[in-house]
This record gives structure tokens, sequence and C-alpha cells, in this order.
């Protein structure tokens, strides 16, 4: 869809008072880079231009001034006649959209910094493209469950962030029942909160069970934050399917027979209370569910349809690895695949995806949770031992897009998938979108640029060798990210500072 006359532009915009400038200026992009600090370019006031801009729901030729980190006008059409006073990088044919939003990654720190780190995992981020991305209350030691919580986690990532950084805080038992603890750490700025159904294999993070939800719902609603949920419930009456007798531990059957779609579904039905306080005139009117890393695609999304028809207020991701891989391809012994909930066979793929083009799946997070390799257990192979999570954030990206083009998915979908949904559900007003006064949030990618991930590609999140994605033929190379308009990585650097900020909410 090309933009339909030549130099029109946004309304908004009517004038864009760069084009009555004289001088047109154009930098080599290679010569721009170069600029120390927090940005590879050496000024903050510049336009961005090629014939793929996601924006206003369109994609096609457009050139978008990016000032004091702000985009500040948006020139839709032939940018090559346009005379604009500021230095402009042409980036060609490549696709220039909004960066991505993950609002799911485990970024370890404190406590386990030898599993993922700020720097590191946000280093990944800015290479594949994400710009912002919300980390999970656990994995870190100690979970964030507390207004002293998350300090730690705040002066743990000082100067270490490469992206910007929101953090979801955890409901616990502990802090369930007792709205003013809930209330000093939904004060001290977690964007909203998540739980457990499920034992999630962290001590100091316990499971929450419905009637814990509920209570908690009723302080978010007073905040209008969300509650994540990871649900997975273990049901009443555990079916034994195929359970007993001798089971290989090596084998992937094994592994997912451990964890049926039933108990993503005992879990959902078990919010079906929880999930109708939210709509309107409901007791935690306000508050949001949110449904992490979705991966039955029968009767728990048709539970999740349910919700939404009968007007609670609730949404639903799944990840790319649900996306990309099926059970039947998971090699026995392979831990690097396990997850909870597991990646289900074929056909489930087919209809996650199904979902997601029908606007029945909300948005895309990684649910990047990688371990110490030790913990992978790679070469006993024991899936039912070995520690779950996948490791994938510098990948979603080209992931996507690589196991998506035979869906058809297009660059909008994509947009609204990993950063227009995601920025709604954390709450960010100025970010998710290529639009006057959002952040300068951008990446620019070359869709169809095919590569390896072999030993030569610079994988920047920690263990290259536990991410399942290692060997696999992929399209989509990420050319360079902004963050509010910082030149945060490009040609495969970084800039030198790092000059991500924490979001907080107020
Ligand atoms: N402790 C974890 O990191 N758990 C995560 N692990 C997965 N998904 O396998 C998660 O999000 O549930
Ligand atoms: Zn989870
Ligand atoms: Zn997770």
């Amino acid at each position: 869809m090309a933009a339909s006359a030549k130099g029109r532009f946004v309304p908004v915009l009517a004038v864009v008072a760069a084009l009555v400038a004289a001088l047109l200026y154009r930098a080599p992009f290679s010569k721009s880079l170069g600029g120390e600090g927090c940005s590879l370019l050496p000024h903050d006031h510049f336009w961005i231009a090629s014939d793929r801009v996601v924006t206003l729901g369109r994609v096609g030729p457009a050139a978008v001034e990016v000032k004091g980190g702000l985009i500040n006008a948006i020139a839709v059409g032939d940018y090559r006649n346009f005379v604009l006073r500021r230095p402009l990088l042409d980036y060609g044919d490549a696709v220039i959209m909004p960066g991505l939003i993950d609002v799911h990654a485990h970024l370890d720190e404190p406590g386990r910094a030898e599993w993922e780190g700020f720097s590191t995992g946000t280093r990944a981020a800015a290479a594949g493209g994400i710009t912002t991305l919300v980390d999970m209350p656990l994995n870190s030691f100690p979970s964030t469950v507390s207004e002293e919580t998350l300090k730690l986690k705040l002066e743990a990532a000082q100067d270490k962030l490469y992206v910007d950084v929101g953090f979801w805080g955890g409901l616990v038992p502990e802090n369930a029942f007792n709205p003013s603890a809930l209330e000093s750490l939904l004060n001290a700025g977690v964007l909203g909160l998540k739980s457990f159904m499920c034992p999630s294999g962290i001590d100091d993070f316990p499971m929450t069970n419905s009637t814990h939800i509920e209570e908690g719902l009723v302080t978010l609603a007073k905040y209008q934050r969300p509650l994540l949920i990871h649900a997975e419930r273990i049901p009443d009456v555990e079916d034994d399917d195929g359970l007993d007798g001798e089971l290989d531990p090596r084998s992937y059957a094994t592994y997912l027979k451990s964890r049926p779609p039933a108990w993503e579904e005992s879990a959902i039905k078990d919010l079906q209370r929880a999930m109708k306080d939210t709509g309107a005139g409901g007791r935690s009117e306000g508050a949001h569910i949110h449904i992490v890393h979705l991966s039955d695609a029968k009767t728990s999304l048709e539970l999740m349809k349910d919700a939404k028809r009968s007007g609670a207020s609730v949404t639903v991701e799944t990840c790319p690895h649900y996306l990309a891989f099926s059970a039947e391809e998971v090699p026995d012994g392979d831990t690097r695949f396990k997850c909870a909930p597991p990646i289900r066979d074929g056909m489930n793929r087919e209809n996650l995806w199904k979902a997601l083009l029908d606007g029945h799946i909300d948005m895309l997070s990684s649910d990047h949770s990688p371990a110490d390799p030790d913990l992978k257990l790679m070469e006993e192979g024991n899936f039912l031992k070995a520690w779950g999570g996948i490791s994938s954030l510098q990948f979603v990206l080209p992931v996507t897009w690589s196991y998506g083009k035979k869906y058809g998915i297009t660059l909008n979908q994509l947009a609204t998938w990993w950063s227009e949904n995601p920025a709604k559900l954390a709450g960010q007003k100025n970010k998710g979108a290529i639009l006057p006064g959002y952040h300068a949030d951008i990446v620019v990618w070359k869709p169809e640029a095919q590569f390896e991930l072999d030993d030569s590609h610079s994988v920047y999140h920690k263990h290259r060798n536990i991410s399942a994605y290692l060997g696999k033929e992929l399209s989509g190379k990420v050319l360079s990210t902004f963050v509010r308009g910082n030149l945060v990585f490009a040609e495969d650097k970084h800039a030198k500072a790092a000059c991500g900020v924490t979001i907080l909410a107020k």
C-alpha cells in the first residue's frame, strides 16, 4: 500500500516546518555512526526515512522527524523529493517500524545474574529491535513482591539498560490479602502484577489460588493496572493418562503428557469469577486480567473468547516458540525446548496462528527465560528434571516473521502484536506506534534478509547454547534500533553508554 500522492502530509502536521527549509542534507549512514555515549549518532534532531514506514495503519514511503527523543513529525510520500533541514538517514527499502515491546522477559538481577542480567538482556533486546521490555518479578532473588524488593531491582538495573525497562510486581499469598502491602508495591511504580496458579519453581514466588487473585484484583482496580497470570493449574482430579508405568524422561512425549492442556483449562475455568469481576459494574472493574503464554489453542482459548464476549477486561498473549515449533519436531533429550506450558502438537500450532490472525490472541511476548546451562541438563537430556524456559529475546522479530510468512502476516499485524497492544497492556501511552508526540522507539529491519543462526552470528543474550533457535534459517535482519531517539544498535554494534531508563507507573 504505497502512499497515494507524492509529498502528501499527515493532516495533523499540515505544515512540516522542516520542508520549507532550503538545505537538503543526506548523511551517508555509516559516516553518521561513531558518536559516543547514548547514541551511535552525533545528533538528536534528524529524519529517518524509507519506502516502508509502518505508521497510521499503512506501509509506504515516509520520512519521520526525530527531535529530542520524540517523533516530531511524519511526512508521508516520496521523501526523496522532500527538502529537509536536518540530517536524513535514508534506509531505502528497509522497514521502519515501531520498536517491539516485550511485556514478558525474565532478567534475573539481582540474585541470578548468571542466568540473565540487565546488561546482557537489554543488549540482546536492542539487537533484536525490542525497545522496551517489562521484567517479570521472578527468577531474580529476591522476587519483586514488595516496595523494598522493587528498590533492589532498580538499584541492580542502574547504568545497565540499553533499552527502557518496566517491572511487573508479584502477587503472592503473602501480599494478596494485604491491600496496604500491594498498594506500596504499586505506589513504588510496578506497571501491574503477575501471579502463578501452579508452582513456579522459585521458592520465594509461591503460587496463588483464585481467591488470592480475586482479592488482589480489587486493589489493582484502584490503580487501573493489570494482573498477568501464568494460567496452569493442576486439576482437582488428575487424569493419569499415560503417566504411570515406565516413562522415558528423555522423551519429549513424556514431558508433554506431564502438563496437558487440561492444566491451562483448569486455571482459566478457575478464573471465571475473577474475570467476570473485571467487567462493567464488577467488584474489580478497572482491573484487567492478562493470560501469559497461552499454549492450548483449544478449550482454554475458547474460554478466553467467552470471557471477552461476556464483557470481561481480559487479554491473552502467546509466544514465538509456540508458533514456531511443534512437539513432533522436538528431539528427544533436547531440553532447550522445555518450557511451561509446553510446546504442543502441530495442529495446535496451526490453531494458535489462526487465533492470532483472527485477533483472539492479542499480542506476542518472548517469555525469554534462560537459566544457567547446567540446569538445562543438556547431556542427560532429562525433560522432567531440566529447568524450563526458552531463551529467545534477540530473535523474536525474525522468528515471528519467518514462521508467519506462510500465513501471510503483514507488517501492520506485527506492529499490532509486538508494539501497539503490548504498550496498552503496560500502560505506556507514548510508546507502541510511530506517531507525532510518541517516543522515537523504532526498529529498522530488512524482512527479506536471510541468515542462519550459526556460530558466526552475534548473540548478545547470555548462554547462546541454550537457545532452541540456534541453527535455524531465519529471515529478517535488524539494521538499527532507536530508543527515544538514541541509536542504540546499528551495524552489529551497541551504543557505548547504557541510556535506557526504568519505567515506573505513577
Ligand atoms: N520461572 C520461570 O521463569 N518460569 C517461566 N518458565 C517457562 N515458561 O517455562 C514462566 O514464565 O513460567
Ligand atoms: Zn509463566
Ligand atoms: Zn515467564
